[in-house]
């Protein structure tokens, strides 16, 4: 089977956050599967740097969005790539979403209208690759900038079926309908069984009406996303379409994810205690003093989602145990300033930036790190975590809920934990969690315990890849 998964981001070449791990991964995870994936993706300026000599025209339009454009075939990060060359829409310094003003690109619209566009080209048409006809038989759209997908395929008349997986609905590529025409999109669709929203035109709403399967990156986010308190207004088309929604957890890229090989680690371990000299580096490396307590982590965006706010309010909590916080992240301005400020204690270390290495070494080195997430639909640093034997305190809800085993008096018993949870999600709870995780840490044998454990859990994509594939197989077979 051939597939197409289209992505405005893609690990190693492009990263904003986890929807370009996934990406990036999906491909490899899925050859043992026995399907054949390749990878639509804009022409970023690094992108167009890492394409590999030798990439070959497959598809060409006079005019995109204002300007000409090509599909190119090639090879880039290890990933077998179509990028889309328009220079117009693409080929510009800075966020690939915002622009020098911290604001989308006001041309977002019609930069991802043009991705999901060639999509559906591709879909519809396919195209020759080496002499051959490449024709994919299913297209996986992820998040609101492959929206359109099912829309424009259908005005193609293409009949390859269409997967959306969600993985945040925080972001739903809203804009006015004054661009619809502009779009390429039938007016004819504009209503709320199509892709209308409050009386704007939402691409992310596009392919959930239309796309053939929904799938979101875990099942616990699955059932939330009909609720209306995680659905952010799209909970009734959730509901609406409850049958055709799955939820298949996200895995890690265990190769680049491996404490024993991880190339960016002061010392490689196969044990916990390896995690010592580590620990002892990263100390080192941001100025902490040694401490009685757990050294916590977090590497995250800095935004509402990820309740780091009420993490503010709960530090007490930690530093009054001996505990200490590393944190490396960006985003609001306002959470980086408190972070900054919240560094001027003892025991806090913080980086504002983004930073793959230090990413890696923060997880090494720390002993616990903290997702205290108000949503969270499947998060992947809390796997990095189990995979490291870095305890993950975890809020209870999305795929936090369903990937850690809280320590509860019956898991410990079971000698099963994995983590910590909390619930619910504010800054007294969390307050309390960081408590308890000083009381586990200080119990070096159930410490040790809960790090083999975690170390042990299964991370990888072979089971999700699995459900991928079952995904692709009954969506194809209906289509
Ligand atoms: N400052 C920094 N420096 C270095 N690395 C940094 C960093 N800030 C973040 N990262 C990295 O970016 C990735 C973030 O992925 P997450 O899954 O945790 O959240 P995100 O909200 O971006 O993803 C959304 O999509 C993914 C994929 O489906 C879902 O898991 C998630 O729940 C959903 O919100 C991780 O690989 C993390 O290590």
């Amino acid at each position: 089977m051939r597939v197409l998964s289209i992505a405005s981001e893609c690990a190693p070449l492009v990263k904003t956050g986890g929807l370009a791990d996934v990406a990036g991964a999906l491909p490899a995870a899925l050859r043992a599967e026995g399907i054949e994936m390749r990878t639509l993706l804009p022409g970023y300026p690094a992108v167009m740097a890492a394409l590999e000599p030798g990439a070959v025209q497959v598809m060409a339009e006079d005019t995109l969005f204002g300007g000409a454009a090509r599909v190119l075939a090639g090879r880039a990060g290890g990933l077998d790539l179509f990028v889309i060359d328009a220079p117009h829409l693409y080929m510009r310094e800075g966020s690939i979403y915002l622009g020098a003003d911290g604001n989308d690109w006001s041309d977002n619209p019609q930069r991802f209208a043009a991705l999901s566009l060639l999509a559906a080209r591709i879909g519809a048409e396919g195209v020759t690759l080496d002499g051959h006809g490449w024709q994919p038989d299913l297209l996986h759209c992820h998040d609101w900038q492959a929206g359109f997908v099912p829309d424009y395929l259908a005005q193609m008349g293409g009949r390859c079926a269409t997967v959306l997986t969600i993985h945040n609905i925080a972001f739903q590529g809203l804009t006015g309908h004054h661009m619809i025409e502009q779009l390429g999109l039938p007016r004819s669709r504009f209503h709320a069984e199509g892709f209308e929203y409050y009386g704007q035109l939402s691409a992310l709403k596009a392919g959930l009406m239309r796309a053939d399967r929904l799938t979101t990156v875990s099942p616990t986010y699955a059932a939330e996303l009909m609720r209306p308190e995680f659905g952010m207004g799209l909970d009734g088309v959730m509901r609406a379409r409850r049958r055709d929604l799955s939820g298949i957890l996200n895995g890690i890229d265990e190769s680049a994810w491996n404490p024993a090989s991880d190339p960016h680690i002061a010392e490689t371990y196969r044990h916990p205690s390896g995690k010592t000299a580590n620990r002892d580096a990263l100390r080192a490396e941001l100025g902490l003093p040694r401490a009685s307590g757990p050294l916590c982590c977090v590497v995250s965006r800095l935004t509402e989602q990820k309740g780091l706010d009420l993490l503010l309010d709960a530090l007490p909590a930690l530093l009054e145990r001996g505990g200490q916080l590393a944190l490396l992240g960006s985003g609001d301005r306002g959470l980086e300033d408190a972070f900054r400020e919240a560094a001027r204690e003892d025991g806090v270390a913080v980086r504002i930036g983004y930073d793959e290495a230090l990413s890696h070494r923060l997880i090494a080195g720390a002993d616990a790190i903290l997702v205290p997430s108000r949503f969270e639909p499947c998060g992947l640093t809390q796997l990095y975590g189990l995979r490291y034997g870095t305890i993950p305190l975890v809020a209870l809800t999305g795929g936090l809920a369903d990937t850690v085993i809280n320590a509860s008096p019956a898991a410990l018993d079971r000698g099963v934990a994995t983590g910590l949870q909390f619930h619910p999600v504010s800054a007294d709870p969390l307050a309390v969690a960081l408590g308890r995780l000083c009381d586990l840490y200080a119990e070096a044998d159930v410490w040790a315990q809960m790090q083999a454990n975690a170390m042990s859990q299964p991370v990888g994509w072979a089971s999700s890849a699995r459900a991928y594939a079952a995904l692709y197989r009954d969506a194809t077979a209906a289509a």
